[in-house]
């Protein structure tokens, strides 16, 4: 089996070297990456966060109604080529895990009993990867990853491209992993309490998460660990240096990566999602083919914003929380005019209330001309449209329509930019295409993102 080779206990380990930057490996570009082998993630969760002095261990403190331990789920769900995702809780707390991943639609996910030290818990994930899985035919598979990645929960600010230089460097080194530089100098104290001597800053790292390990490699190294390494060690690549001769590749990674481990640091981690979300709009055209030229168009007016493009086509209640822990809501619906659904969408934005970007902005773009509207009846006019934003805005959430108004008489006329104050629309903005809709539905949404008060006009 390949990589018994990088677990030769008699192989001397080389001192290996700090790749400053970036891996040695090629230079991964986004949207260049190939990853050809399984990858599967362990989440050690199974702490108690006692640092942090509250009762609720902090993985699962929540802020904007979302525990912590689902945003870093999420972190790694969002990147296509991992294929498995194990979490490792307290016993007493596997209910309350299985019941955070139905909230979130977490998929990829299972929940496994963690142990009474990190290293434990680690173990048990790694073990859960390598277990057989009774398929609904009564077969049994076993999707052993070729790389294991392991990463503290309660680190939730997590990038794809960092993720795949630790995957590729383990899975040519058979270890890998994370490090950043000191901030404050190390030193050894004497059993009284005196300074010993301190170490070279420059010499030292501290190492972070996440960590990559071939399944060989981190399997074999637990399972070939002293019962004292499990219950005080803290280093998963010392083990792999220890009991496999195998010696991690480094790799500097961005600030981002640090780990929630006191109060402070759950107002911080809950201050960086407000500003990442704030920065982001979910688009549902309803499958129209114009998601994308709205969100080129978005991307123009308003700059780097995150757009969430049609996940759900259809929106119930539940479909609404789950869009509001996405990104702020805000709704672009081309071609989809029923009042009935708006309403019932306005209703369960003002329940839920908890939309980062206050207030949630609801666009109703109509491709069909006013004349379509009026003649098919069951659309309702910008009347109608006007009546249900005034009584949106006085719920605090700001509806638009915007129609495709076939009229030669009249040019067409762009959008102005927003001014400081408010983002207005023309009244009278002509649309004669699909990409002067998309042009004026971007620059409302670019005017929420540059205004904070936002007025509802009803444009046809
Ligand atoms: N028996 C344990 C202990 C810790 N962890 C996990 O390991 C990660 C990093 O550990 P740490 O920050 O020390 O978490 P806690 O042990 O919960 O914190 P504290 O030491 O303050 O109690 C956390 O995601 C924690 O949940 C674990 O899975 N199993
Ligand atoms: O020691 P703690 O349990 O607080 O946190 C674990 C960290 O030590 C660990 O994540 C990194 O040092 C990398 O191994």
């Amino acid at each position: 089996m390949e990589g018994d080779d990088k677990c030769d206990p008699d192989r001397p380990a080389h001192p290996g070297t700090f790749l400053a930057g970036e891996a040695r490996q090629s230079d991964s570009q986004p949207g260049e990456r190939r990853i050809d082998f399984p990858v599967s993630v362990v989440l050690p969760a199974g702490g108690t966060g006692e640092r942090t002095g509250l009762k609720t261990p902090k993985q699962f403190c929540s802020f904007l109604g979302r525990p912590l331990i689902s945003y870093t789920i999420q972190s790694f769900e969002r990147v296509s080529w991992i294929q498995s995702i194990v979490v490792v809780v307290a016993k007493e707390n596997m209910d309350l895990m299985t019941d955070i991943m139905q909230r979130f639609q977490h998929r990829k996910v299972r929940a496994v009993p963690g142990g009474s030290t990190r290293h434990r818990s680690i173990y048990n994930g790694v073990l859960a990867l390598g277990e057989q899985k009774e398929e609904e035919e009564g077969s049994v598979s076993v999707d052993r990853p070729k790389v294991v990645i392991i990463h503290d929960a309660v680190r939730p600010f997590v990038e794809e491209d960092f993720l795949y230089k630790i995957a590729m460097a383990a899975k040519e080194q058979g270890a890998a992993g994370a490090i950043r530089p000191l901030v404050s100098t190390v030193i050894a104290t004497t059993s009284e309490g005196y300074l010993d001597h301190s170490l070279e800053r420059t010499k030292y790292r501290a190492s972070e998460m996440p960590q990559g390990f071939t399944y060989d490699v981190i399997s074999q190294a637990y399972h070939r660990c002293t019962e004292s390494e499990l219950e005080f060690g803290t280093e998963c690549l010392h083990l792999a240096l220890q009991f496999c001769g195998t010696n991690a590749k480094l790799i500097e990674g961005p600030p981002t990566l640090w780990k929630v481990t006191h109060k402070r640091d759950l107002a911080a981690a809950e201050s960086i999602v407000k500003e990442t979300l704030s920065r982001s709009a979910c688009v549902i055209t309803g499958g129209s083919s114009c998601a994308e030229t709205l969100a080129n168009a978005l991307q123009k007016a308003a700059g780097a914003v995150d757009m969430t493009l049609d996940i759900v086509p259809d929106l119930t209640g539940d479909c609404v929380t789950y869009l509001l822990t996405e990104c702020n809501f805000i709704q672009v619906s081309v071609n989809r005019c029923c009042l009935t659904e708006l309403k019932t969408l306005l209703t369960d934005l003002e329940e839920e209330n908890r939309a980062v970007l206050q207030p949630p902005v609801v666009i109703w773009i109509h491709l069909s001309s006013l004349e379509e509207l009026s003649v098919n009846g069951t659309t309702p006019g910008p009347a109608a449209i006007m009546d249900v934003a005034s009584a949106a805005k006085l719920r605090n959430i700001l509806l638009y329509g915007v129609w495709l108004h076939q009229s030669e008489a009249e040019p067409l006329k762009r959008a102005p930019r927003s001014s400081t104050s408010t983002c207005r629309l023309q009244t009278s903005v002509v649309m004669l295409d699909v990409t002067g809709i998309l042009d004026a539905a971007s620059q409302v949404l670019a005017g929420v993102f540059r205004v904070d008060a936002v007025s509802p006009e009803i444009h046809n």
